[in-house]
């Protein structure tokens, strides 16, 4: 994919007075009452690693009926929060309206849910009204894995005139069970960040999950893959929350997953390390090399059939011969400790691409 370029996007450590990297953002779900808010907020203070607290005021729910947030009062409880404790505030929008009850209770940053990214009429009317607007803005990724509409969205509040703009990685949905949530697709995250390297990307270890147990791991995975922060929900009462009971920790448990988390940097000054990695790199490199010859000459042989095969009116596409190589390089690879995921999915790309060049070499 072709970079569009995020030019002059202001570092996340000067978004705001006080914050680091990586940047922790957490509380609960939804505000519930003054007391919930005040009490989840004193816990997580006390905590000393948390640089944002959220609270979720207006939620988009996947079925009528259920608990929609407390709207806009909710926003002048996190007024009271952030007068009590001096962290700043971050709610979700979701509309025209939202921005603009936001700005004017003093949020100090909002982020934009994968239900609105992914509806580029939302995000344009979102985008508008915050034209001349100086917070910092996150965008959740939408909730399938199309990384052109997040970056569109992004694009979008961007081309607002937005410069603290970041994204926010909240896994994607799927069908069927899973120990997860909604599934990482780490790859995405991953290309969002070479398309883009000055956009910060905020790991959200409780979407992912949607349960507690897993959130450390998923955390670390996401400080892993160099993440710039996280966003992890917090409650005083857990399993009293209004929404999203399951996936939510104490202050004392996000206090303990915090703690426990091995912050990486991408890069080092160290000599010995930068030796080591360029050696083993300079390896990669040599194989990528042969990896492209040998591609090159597997599809000078798809031509040459593809040309025996015109003169003998046989089709392109061998079903049978196909399914067998396939079936034969997942048995092998699983051999050499290579994942079916990965072995098919090469082989897919292969076997399409062998197919277009028998397609050129035929074409009348
Ligand atoms: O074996 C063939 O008939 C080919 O054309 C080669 C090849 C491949 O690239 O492996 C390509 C297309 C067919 O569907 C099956 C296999």
């Amino acid at each position: 994919m072709a970079a569009n370029e995020l030019k002059d996007l202001i570092p996340m450590s000067e978004w705001l007075p006080g914050i680091k990297r990586p940047l922790i953002i957490a509380g609960p779900c939804s505000a519930e009452s003054p007391e919930q808010l005040m009490q989840t907020a004193k816990e997580i203070k006390v905590l000393g690693q948390v640089d944002i607290f959220r609270a979720g005021i207006w939620k988009p729910r996947t079925f009528p009926n259920n608990f929609e947030g407390v709207g806009s009062i909710g926003l002048e409880w996190l007024r009271e929060v952030k007068k009590e404790t001096g962290m700043p505030v971050a709610t979700e929008v979701g509309s025209v309206k939202h921005v603009f009850e936001a700005i004017k209770y003093g949020v100090d940053l909002i982020w934009i849910g994968a239900r609105t990214t992914a509806n580029p009429f939302a995000m344009q009317e979102i985008a508008e009204a915050l034209q001349g607007v100086d917070i910092p803005v996150l965008v959740k990724n939408p909730l399938s894995p199309d990384l052109e509409l997040w970056d569109g969205g992004i694009n979008r509040i961007y081309a607002a005139g937005i410069r603290k703009l970041g994204a926010i990685h909240r896994g994607f949905s799927t069908w069927g069970k899973s120990d997860l949530r909604n599934t990482p697709h780490w790859q995405v995250p991953i290309e969002l960040k070479r398309i883009h390297p000055n956009l910060p990307i905020i790991g959200d270890p409780s979407h992912i999950c949607g349960n507690r147990t897993m959130i450390a791991d998923i955390a670390q995975r996401a400080m892993d893959f160099n993440l710039d922060g996280l966003m992890i929900e917090s409650h005083c009462n857990p399993d009293e929350a209004w929404s999203d009971a399951k996936q939510q920790v104490t202050p004392t448990r996000l206090g303990e997953i915090l703690s426990g988390l091995k912050i990486k940097t991408e890069h080092t000054s160290d000599e010995k390390f930068i030796r080591t990695l360029d050696e083993l790199r300079s390896q990669i490199d040599m194989y990528d090399d042969q990896i492209l010859n040998i591609l090159e000459a597997r599809m000078k042989i798809a031509e040459k059939i593809g040309l025996c095969k015109k003169e003998n009116n046989v089709s392109i596409l061998q079903t049978a011969r196909w399914s067998d190589i396939i079936n034969k390089m997942v048995e092998k690879g699983a051999g050499k400790g290579l994942s079916d995921k990965c072995i098919s999915e090469i082989f897919q790309s292969i076997h399409e691409e062998s197919i277009n060049h028998q397609i050129n070499v035929t074409r009348d």
